[in-house]
């Protein structure tokens, strides 16, 4: 455990993370499948950081994660809707803090990581009633929410899908009158130009909505 090795095996983490390159959502779900324990979300979100320390990955990690707890803990939300699932790192950080009448919405364009993503928060030990996996584009997914929804709204948007998609999407949310003056939204890659344009968007325009600090 001195400093000398702890560089040594960072160096190594980074240099095999840069070999193995590109996100690959087989290999990622079948890491966390056959290694994570079964049941357990903590376990869950333990493989998939020990993952990411040497694999390509788009998972939001360990540090942006515990902001989101903080808000999740913070908001208990009910509603949740969150854009761009991939294998379900940041759904299963969601799931394992929502209130016992929350439920998750989460929107994933390719089928097949939907479809991989889905069976990661089910190894993790969640339920069908505590989430629905919406496998199509963020924009179709908004147009038929309020059937999911009923009469509820969103308590909290997550948005990491494409930033160029971020504020097309929020518009969209407004117009179909799924959020309320309290519903949060927390956005990753916030220096994105989409994710900019955005930002711009909500200090200038949308006075109902409130801005929280994202990483
Ligand atoms: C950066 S990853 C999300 C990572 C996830 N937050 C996590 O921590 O595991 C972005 C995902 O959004 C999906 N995506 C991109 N554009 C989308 C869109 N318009 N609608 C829905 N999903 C989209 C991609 O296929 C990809 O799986």
């Amino acid at each position: 455990h001195s400093p000398l090795r702890a560089l040594y095996h960072c160096v190594c983490e980074r240099v095999l993370k840069l070999l193995r390159g590109k996100v690959c959502v087989r290999h990622t779900h079948a890491y966390i499948f056959s290694e994570c324990t079964h049941g357990q979300a903590e376990s869950v979100l333990a493989t998939f950081d020990l993952y990411i320390k040497t694999h390509a990955s788009f998972s939001i990690g360990p540090e942006k994660g515990v902001f989101l707890d903080e808000v999740v803990q913070r908001e208990a939300p009910h509603r949740v809707l969150e854009l761009g699932m991939h294998c379900g790192y940041t759904s299963v950080r969601i799931l394992r803090l929502l209130p016992t009448s929350g439920k998750l919405f989460t929107v994933e364009v390719d089928p097949l990581t939907a479809d991989k993503g889905e069976e990661i928060l089910l190894v993790a030990g969640f339920k069908n009633s505590q989430f629905q996996v919406l496998p199509c584009s963020s924009a179709e997914a908004i147009s038929r929410l309020a059937s999911h929804l009923g009469e509820d709204l969103l308590d909290l948007v997550v948005m990491d899908h494409d930033p160029e998609q971020y504020l097309s999407d929020l518009l969209a949310l407004q117009r179909e009158n799924l959020l309320s003056k309290r519903s949060v939204l927390i956005l990753n890659r916030a220096v994105e130009a989409g994710a900019r344009v955005m930002l711009e968007y909500i200090a200038t325009e949308a006075t109902q909505l409130h801005r929280v600090p994202a990483g």
